[in-house]
C-alpha cells in the first residue's frame, strides 16, 4: 500500500465532487467508491461527530419531505445561480416562516440539495431536481408519512412486549388500533397513491425476477390462450403483470392481477399507463386470506408479500394458493432470502426491521421458507438470486405423497420391483 498523502486525497475528492461522471463509467467500481467513500467518513469522524450525526439522523427524510411539499424544491428549480431565489422569495412561495425556512436552507445546503449562492441567495442543485422526480417524491412521502411513525415507536414497543395491551409499533406510531397498513392506507388516499406507484419503483435499477427466470421456457412452454399463465397475487398495481406482458408480448394465456378490492378499482385508475385490457390483463378484486378460485394457473406469484407477515398468516395465504395449484402449477414466491448474498445485508436488514414495525413481521431464510412450504404441502424446488442485496425468487411446488414419491416415481418403483420379482421368479 502506498503511503497516504492527504493533499492528493483531498485533490482527488474534490475532483470527484466536480465530475462525479468521471467516476461512473465502470459500475463496480462506481459502487466501491461509494462504499469506501461512506466507510471513510465514518472512519474520520470524531466521536462528537459521530453523536451528531447520529442524533440528526431522521432530518434528511424529514426536510425532503417539506421541501417537497412545500414546494420549496419546485421554486429553487425556477431560479439558478445567476438568479438565485431570495429567502424573501422561497417564504412567498412555501408560506414557511422566515426564520424556519432559513434553517432548513442552511440545512440543505449543507445535504447538497441547495446552494447558498451569497447570503441569504440560493441556487438549485442537482439533487433538487433529482428530488422532485415524482417516484423519489412517492418514496419520500411513503417512508416519512407512513414508515417514520412507526421506527419512532419501535423502541417503546419492544419494551413493552408481553405486556397485555401491547401495540403493535404501526398502531402506536399511527395512534391507531388497525394493525394492517394495507386497511389503514384505504383511509389515506394520498399515501395509499404513493405507497402503490412506489412498488414500482423501490428497486428500480436493480435486475428483477424476469431477469433470472426465462418465463416462456420455464413456465410458459406450449401454452394456450385460454390457459392461465401467470396469476399475480397481492400484484398491487399491476407493474409485475405489466412486466410480464411487456417481456413476452406473444407468449398466450391468460394474466391475472389480483388484489384487495379497493386496489384493484385504483390500480385501474393509474394516469399515463396503458389500461390493462389493452394488455390482456384481468384485473379482479381477491382477498388472499380467502379461498383461491383461479384454479390450475401456471404460475402463482407472491412478489414482497410474505414479508409483510407473521407465520401463522403466511401459513393461510400459501394454503389457498396451494389448494388450486396442481403438480404442473409453480409458485413464485419473490422475497429477501436471509443469508443468500452478503454484500447488501444492511439493506436486507433494514428492510427487516421496517417489516417488524410497519408490519409486525420479518424476512426470512432459506429454512423458514422450507418449513413454511412443507406445512402447506409444498416443497421448496430451487432458490435464484435475483439482487445482491438477498431479494430472491424461490419455486415452490406441490409436495410429493407423503413417502416423497411422486405418482410418476411410484408407478416406476412398481416396474423395477416388478422387474426384480419376474428376474427372481424366471431363474
Ligand atoms: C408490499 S406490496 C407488494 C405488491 C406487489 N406484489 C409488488 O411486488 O410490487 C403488498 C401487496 O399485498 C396486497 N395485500 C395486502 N393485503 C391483502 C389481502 N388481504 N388480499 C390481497 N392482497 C393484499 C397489498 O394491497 C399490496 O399490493
Amino acid at each position: 500500500m502506498t503511503a497516504p498523502n492527504a493533499d492528493l486525497l483531498i485533490e482527488q475528492l474534490k475532483f470527484l465532487i466536480q465530475k462525479p461522471e468521471s467516476f461512473s463509467h465502470d459500475d463496480s467500481k462506481r459502487a466501491e467508491i461509494e462504499r469506501l467513500g461512506r466507510l471513510a467518513s465514518r472512519a474520520l469522524e470524531t466521536p462528537e461527530e459521530t453523536m451528531r450525526r447520529l442524533i440528526f439522523s431522521p432530518l434528511p427524510l424529514i426536510t425532503t419531505r417539506i421541501g417537497q411539499d412545500f414546494n420549496l424544491f419546485s421554486t429553487l428549480a425556477q431560479h439558478s445561480e445567476s438568479r438565485p431565489a431570495s429567502i424573501s422569495d422561497l417564504s412567498k412561495a412555501t408560506g414557511l416562516e422566515k426564520s424556519i425556512l432559513t434553517a432548513i436552507m442552511d440545512y440543505n445546503g449543507g445535504q447538497g440539495v441547495s446552494l447558498e449562492v451569497k447570503s441569504g441567495f440560493y441556487a438549485p442543485t442537482k439533487l433538487t431536481h433529482l428530488l422532485l422526480q415524482p417516484a423519489i417524491n412517492d418514496a419520500i412521502l411513503t417512508f416519512h408519512d407512513c414508515v417514520l411513525p412507526t421506527f419512532a415507536a419501535l423502541h417503546g414497543v419492544l419494551k413493552s412486549t408481553g405486556a397485555a395491551d401491547s401495540l403493535t409499533a404501526f398502531q402506536a406510531g399511527h395512534n391507531t388500533s388497525e394493525k394492517d397498513i394495507y386497511v389503514w392506507l384505504e383511509d389515506h388516499p394520498v399515501q395509499q397513491g404513493a405507497f402503490y406507484r412506489f412498488m414500482k419503483t423501490v428497486n428500480a435499477g436493480l435486475p428483477t425476477w424476469l431477469d433470472v427466470v426465462r418465463f416462456d421456457e420455464e413456465v410458459g412452454v406450449n401454452a394456450k390462450p385460454d390457459e392461465i399463465l401467470f396469476v399475480d397475487v397481492g400484484g398491487g398495481f399491476g407493474w409485475q403483470c405489466r412486466a410480464l406482458r411487456r417481456t413476452y408480448p406473444q407468449l398466450p394465456g391468460r394474466v391475472i392481477l389480483q388484489d384487495r378490492s379497493d386496489v384493484i378499482t385504483k390500480a385501474q385508475g393509474v394516469e399515463d399507463t396503458v389500461p390493462f385490457s389493452q394488455l390482456g390483463i384481468e384485473a379482479v378484486g381477491y382477498d388472499f386470506f380467502t379461498a383461491q378460485l383461479v384454479k390450475g394457473a401456471r404460475a402463482y406469484y407472491l412478489g414482497m408479500i410474505l414479508h409483510n407477515w407473521d407465520d401463522d398468516a403466511c401459513l393461510k395465504i400459501l394454503r389457498q394458493q396451494a389448494a388450486a395449484m396442481t403438480e404442473n402449477s409453480v409458485l413464485l414466491v419473490e422475497d429477501y432470502v436471509l443469508g443468500e448474498r452478503a454484500a447488501g445485508a444492511h439493506y436486507a436488514a433494514a428492510f427487516g426491521i421496517a417489516m417488524q414495525a410497519v408490519h409486525n413481521a420479518r424476512e426470512r431464510s432459506r429454512e423458514d421458507f422450507v418449513r413454511l412450504f412443507g406445512l402447506v404441502g409444498l416443497e421448496l424446488d430451487e432458490i435464484r438470486v435475483v439482487t445482491q442485496f438477498g431479494i430472491s425468487i424461490l419455486f415452490a411446488r406441490k409436495k410429493t405423497d407423503d413417502k416423497g414419491i411422486t405418482d410418476c416415481q411410484n408407478s416406476k418403483l412398481l416396474i423395477s420391483i416388478f422387474a426384480v420379482y419376474f428376474k427372481l421368479t424366471s431363474v
